[in-house]
């Protein structure tokens, strides 16, 4: 298990980023971190991997405490594999080199199964020969990750393992990847921003806001029942709204998150919207509209009238699952 109790942090040139963390992370188990940029995502994961030294708060993997270069002379952790934005790659050599740097080279056909059988699941076979110098980001990307799991560590820290790389090729690549990763029964912590990095694939997401840890849930939980605007809109366009627009909840002065694509556009009545514009996004319009002042997001399968006021609803089914969200809204 990998804990991590009472940890805060502080560059030494800066504020507190990390304030009073704790986490519990069984093995196997596969944990998203998320949370706008700059609120400590990578920090925590470099403590985790042992390249900052905390001020205070300790880090265990099992029976070992994980320390900062203040303690290690090579700082880092040989159970563990710590994927960066900046890749680590080795530019003048090739694909296979990259990947096969750390195999053993004393059972050559066990190396090259290994090695062909990590290239495929990146999908870089056909790179094989080439300097990885000459590889776009997102291949070197995909490089990195095969290197990294080449190791076979305990404990993978990803750090946006797919930020360089084409939504073509992305999705597939993180089904291969996570799946290989839980077959393994390698613990994974993710730090990213892409609710397809998460949503599919964690077990539970830590949510980071203004230095701590604001929730702790599985995805489902977490995007069903957000219990703030901030949450919500991590995982897509996201509005408060007040329910007391409905009848039956007339005396409550509640607001309940909704998601965009929640809205329907009625004629006749509910929350009454002034339309600002309509963006295209393929298989639907975002149109944006003023409601009491408020800007408001919804989804619709035409673009409406700048200026046109229309009605929004939201289905009771909705409303009673966000009536059950914790109350910080
Ligand atoms: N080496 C450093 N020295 C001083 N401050 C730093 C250093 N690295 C990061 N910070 C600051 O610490 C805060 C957290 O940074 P961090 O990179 O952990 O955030 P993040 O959530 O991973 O962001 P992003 O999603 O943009 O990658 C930021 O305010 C950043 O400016």
């Amino acid at each position: 298990m990998l804990q991590v109790d009472h940890v805060s942090f502080s560059y030494p040139d800066g504020e507190s980023v990390l304030e009073n963390i704790n986490l519990r992370i069984a093995k196997g188990e596969h944990i998203s971190v998320i949370g706008e940029s700059g609120c400590g995502k990578s920090t925590l994961l470099k403590i985790l991997y042992g390249l900052l030294d905390i001020e205070v708060g300790e880090v265990y993997w099992d029976d070992t405490q994980i320390l900062g270069p203040a303690y290690n002379l090579v700082p880092g952790q040989s159970f563990m594999k710590y994927l960066a934005q900046d890749l680590e790659l080795m530019p003048f050599t090739t694909v296979r080199e990259n990947i096969g740097e750390f195999l053993s080279v004393f059972e050559p056909e066990q190396m090259e199964e290994r090695i062909q059988e990590l290239m495929e699941l990146v999908e870089m076979t056909q790179f094989a020969d080439t300097k990885v110098r000459y590889l776009s980001g997102g291949q070197q990307q995909r490089v990195a990750l095969a290197r990294a799991l080449a190791q076979e560590p305990k404990v993978m820290l990803l750090d946006e393992p797919f930020s360089h790389i084409d939504n073509f090729r992305k999705n597939s690549l993180r089904r291969n990847v996570f799946g290989y990763l839980k077959r393994q029964k390698i613990t994974v912590i993710t730090a990213t921003h892409d609710p397809m990095d998460m949503l599919p694939f964690a077990d539970r997401v830590v949510v980071l806001k203004d230095r701590f840890i604001i929730a702790k849930d599985t995805p489902k939980n977490l995007y069903e029942r957000p219990q703030d605007l901030y949450i919500a809109s991590l995982f897509g366009e996201a509005n408060r709204i007040p329910i007391n627009i409905l009848k039956s909840y007339a005396d409550t002065k509640r607001r309940i998150i909704v998601y965009a694509h929640e809205f329907k556009v009625s004629g006749k009545s509910g929350l009454e919207v002034v339309v600002k514009g309509s963006y295209y996004m393929g298989s639907y319009y975002m149109i944006g509209g003023i409601y009491e002042g408020h800007d408001i997001f919804f989804h619709h399968h035409q673009p409406l009238e700048v200026g046109k006021a229309i009605f929004l609803n939201i289905s009771i089914e909705t409303i009673n699952q966000r009536m059950v969200a914790p109350t910080n809204v």
